[in-house]
């Protein structure tokens, strides 16, 4: 057994566990960095990378089978899911590169193998112990299921649907959340037959009504059926698919059934509550400095109890290496933390929705407008429909945007702007947007909040 003693200690490396040890390094620590897999996580091995690569090349199938539209001759002959694969893990693994570049000429210790707190700022990998003045937890989440519904042949979650070398003929969708909408857009477009079962009365339920209601009619058009309002129940597996059963005693047949129904912290068997820190229902709760239970001993990302976003975990990571070094950063707030969800067409927001902002701040004190992309210039040539809808407390800040549209998501910067600086849209509405661009839609919706509309009545 060997000792091991560092400023901190950093349990978990994807994207909160590797921002806080960045951070840390940068402003003068020693840090240990222990992963028992690949520098990156989660986002960047099986989630926002990989299936951000996927979505892509679904752009293009799609670009392909519309071309005659824009008078350009082209047919889309088949899709290569060994090629699109290849594709995909060259952009994972130059990214991986370059971050165990980066790790490395920051002069952080990196340490492989499976971690577990032993004592309050003790890490125990093999028979090493790593002791920190501050420990930092960021182990991550997994894919989860629902009681009684094993994975395994058929039935999967996204890391099997990640890797898939087959486009299936028909998949079963369980989960109208984040997951379950990429993924259906992504075999829709490779084309695939695609059905989402979905618990609540819409997709993307966290999101605007107006912008889920939208969302549901452009995958109407292209053909995704989805069952909203209605429980699984139980799926059986045969020889060449599944049968979903649902709650209301309907079936759906698919080769696959893909399981998107949210992702568990990934804290169980490390020693967390041994060692003192307080878990609930597997989430490390901390407070709003991300302090768990016991002093020194910092959480972030996907463990903590909130949004299960990656730029969340950047975030919190630096937030927890600058608190350590004493220069009192800003609190990570969720409701201040933009969200891209990037099936076609895209869903972007940040802030509060209109009925959330209602109920904060009182109905009579918020105001909302949503500019339609129709009046859009941009969005014709793009030949994309959608909306944009500005949330604003009256005589005060724009405290909500979301969208829906082709290519929306980069679009959310200049909201999350708007929104964590608490701009007024009378701020805001003199900046001047390029033409033509579809920012201009964003520019609209705030100059008919400030009272002077240009392309709108
Ligand atoms: N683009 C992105 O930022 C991105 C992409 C992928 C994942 N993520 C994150 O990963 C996490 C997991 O994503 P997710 O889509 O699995 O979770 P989610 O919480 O977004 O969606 C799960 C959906 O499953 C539904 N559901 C649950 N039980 C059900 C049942 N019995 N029958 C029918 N429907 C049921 C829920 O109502 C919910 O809408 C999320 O926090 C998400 O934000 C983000």
């Amino acid at each position: 057994m060997s000792e091991h003693n560092f400023d901190l200690v950093v349990l978990g490396g994807g994207s909160g566990g590797y921002a806080a040890a960045l951070r840390a390094a940068e402003l003068g620590s020693t840090v240990a960095l222990i992963e028992k897999d690949k520098l990156g996580g989660t986002c960047l091995h099986r989630g926002c990378i990989p299936t951000k690569a996927l979505l892509h090349a679904a752009e293009v199938a799609d670009s392909a089978r519309e071309s005659a539209k824009f008078g350009i001759r082209a047919t889309l002959d088949g899709v290569d899911m060994t090629q699109v694969g290849g594709y995909r893990d060259s952009i994972i693994t130059s990214k991986w590169k370059g971050l165990q570049g980066l790790v490395k000429a920051r002069g952080i210790t990196v340490v492989e193998g499976e971690g577990r707190l032993v004592g309050a700022k003790t890490v125990q990998v093999g028979d090493d112990r790593y002791t920190g003045a501050n420990v930092v937890l960021a182990t991550g989440s997994y894919s989860r299921s629902l009681p009684g519904l094993e994975i395994g042949g058929r039935v999967i979650t996204s890391d099997q649907a990640l890797q898939l070398d087959f486009v299936p003929g028909k998949v079963a969708v369980l989960g109208g959340g984040v997951i379950g909408v990429e993924f259906a857009s992504v075999w829709k477009s490779f084309g695939a037959d695609v059905t989402i079962i979905e618990a609540l009365p819409h997709l993307v339920p966290n999101e605007e009504e107006s912008i889920s209601k939208q969302l549901e009619r452009a995958f109407r058009k292209r053909g995704i059926d989805y069952k909203l309002g209605v429980r699984f129940q139980s799926v059986a597996q045969h020889e060449n698919g599944v049968v979903v059963t649902l709650e209301n005693g309907e079936t759906v047949e698919a080769e696959l059934l893909l399981v998107a129904v949210g992702r568990g912290p990934a804290t169980q068997g490390l020693g967390y509550e041994e060692a003192g820190v307080t878990v609930d229902r597997g989430f490390v709760i901390t407070d709003e400095r991300l302090r768990t239970s016991v002093p020194g001993v910092y959480a972030v990302g996907d463990i903590v109890p909130g949004l299960q976003l990656a730029h969340r975990g950047f975030q919190q990571g630096i937030f927890v290496a600058e608190e350590i070094a004493g220069l009192t950063p800003i609190v990570v707030e969720d409701v201040n933390i933009p969200k891209v969800t990037y099936c076609e067409p895209e869903v972007a927001s940040v802030g509060y929705t209109e009925a959330k902002a209602a109920e904060k701040f009182g109905a009579d004190r918020v105001s909302a407008y949503e500019y339609n992309l129709a009046g859009n210039g941009k969005s014709h040539i793009l030949e994309t429909s959608g909306s944009i809808k500005v949330v604003r407390v009256n005589d005060g800040p724009v405290v909500g945007v979301h969208m829906i549209g082709a290519r929306v998501g980069e679009l959310i910067g200049e909201a999350q702007l708007a929104v964590n600086w608490e701009a007024y849209p009378e701020d805001v509405a003199p900046f001047i947007h390029a033409h033509p661009t579809q920012n201009e839609a964003l520019g609209e919706a705030f100059l008919k909040l400030a009272g002077k509309p240009l392309h709108a009545l």
